[in-house]
């Protein structure tokens, strides 16, 4: 399979900075200095099934800075997608606190937490999650509806991103028509809708070929590095620890240093 170059000179319109982050402190969590884009403090989370209580994470603290590739590492069943999954505000924890960019998501109200994930995080996931009977424009173009970008100005948005990802010319392409690698790139496009200044992904490379999964650390790298996202990633791919700034190991819900 031949990977498409990846091109990246289309800049992306408005490049999130760190600005204004220092007026939304909460001054409860005195770490964050607008230099952070996620902090947590003391999550634990408790799952409880019928009698069963089982802890999958334990006091984790955490800091991540703005326009970092951070990494969350560890043996499989560590607790790596649940802490995702906490700093991504999709699950709440059962006890403790995460800032992302000077908000505290573990106060907010469901609705302001569904519209904050909205506006400021990208998710990228293993299996891409494009919906089959759409093509790749339309995949992003309904991302882009979601956020009220409508019509003929999310279709000249929707092509734009997918020229970023270096996939104009699969535009009108279904997703069983796409290779692996260029679904996830449609999937890191969609993931751009919005502008968005943090980008969680769990295990993007996993289900690629090695060039593929070279195309996609390299674009993440560039979001990164030349556009100043916030890159939180879970994987086992030892690749991208070529390209991270910090990564963070987890074993049985406890985080570890690095060894
Ligand atoms: N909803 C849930 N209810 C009960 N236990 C859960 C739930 N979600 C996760 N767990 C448990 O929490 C632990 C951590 O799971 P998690 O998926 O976060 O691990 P992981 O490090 O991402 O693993 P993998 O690398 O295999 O994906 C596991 O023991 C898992 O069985």
């Amino acid at each position: 399979m031949t990977a498409t170059p990846i091109n990246f000179q289309v800049s992306l319109s408005n490049p999130p900075t760190p600005r204004n982050l220092t007026q939304t402190i909460d001054p409860a969590l005195d770490s964050f200095d607008g230099r952070k884009a996620i902090v947590a403090r003391g999550v634990d989370m408790v799952f409880q099934t019928g009698s069963q209580r089982f802890q999958a994470l334990k006091d984790i603290n955490l800091e991540v800075n703005v326009g970092d590739i951070h990494l969350l590492m560890g043996p499989s069943g560590s607790g790596k997608t649940t802490l995702l999954s906490i700093l991504g505000g999709i699950l709440t924890p059962t006890a403790g606190r995460v800032n992302l960019l000077g908000q505290e998501l573990t106060r907010m109200s469901r609705s302001k937490l569904a519209q904050f994930r909205l506006n400021h995080i990208g998710f990228i996931f293993q299996e891409f999650n494009l919906f089959p009977a759409l093509t790749a424009i339309e995949n992003v173009e309904l991302a882009l509806d979601m956020k009220g970008i409508k019509g003929r100005a999310g279709r000249s948005a929707a092509l734009d991103l997918l020229e970023q990802v270096g996939l104009d010319h699969k535009a009108k392409s279904l997703p069983r028509d796409l290779s692996g690698g260029q679904k996830q790139r449609v999937a890191i496009a969609r993931a751009l809708t919005g502008n968005p200044q943090i980008i969680m992904a769990d295990e993007p490379t996993a289900a690629l070929d090695s060039q593929s999964g070279h195309a996609v650390i390299t674009l993440l790298r560039k979001l990164a590095k030349e556009h100043n996202r916030t890159v939180l990633m879970v994987t086992h791919d030892p690749r991208i620890i070529d390209v991270a700034d910090q990564v963070t190991y987890l074993e049985d819900g406890v985080l570890h240093p690095a060894p």
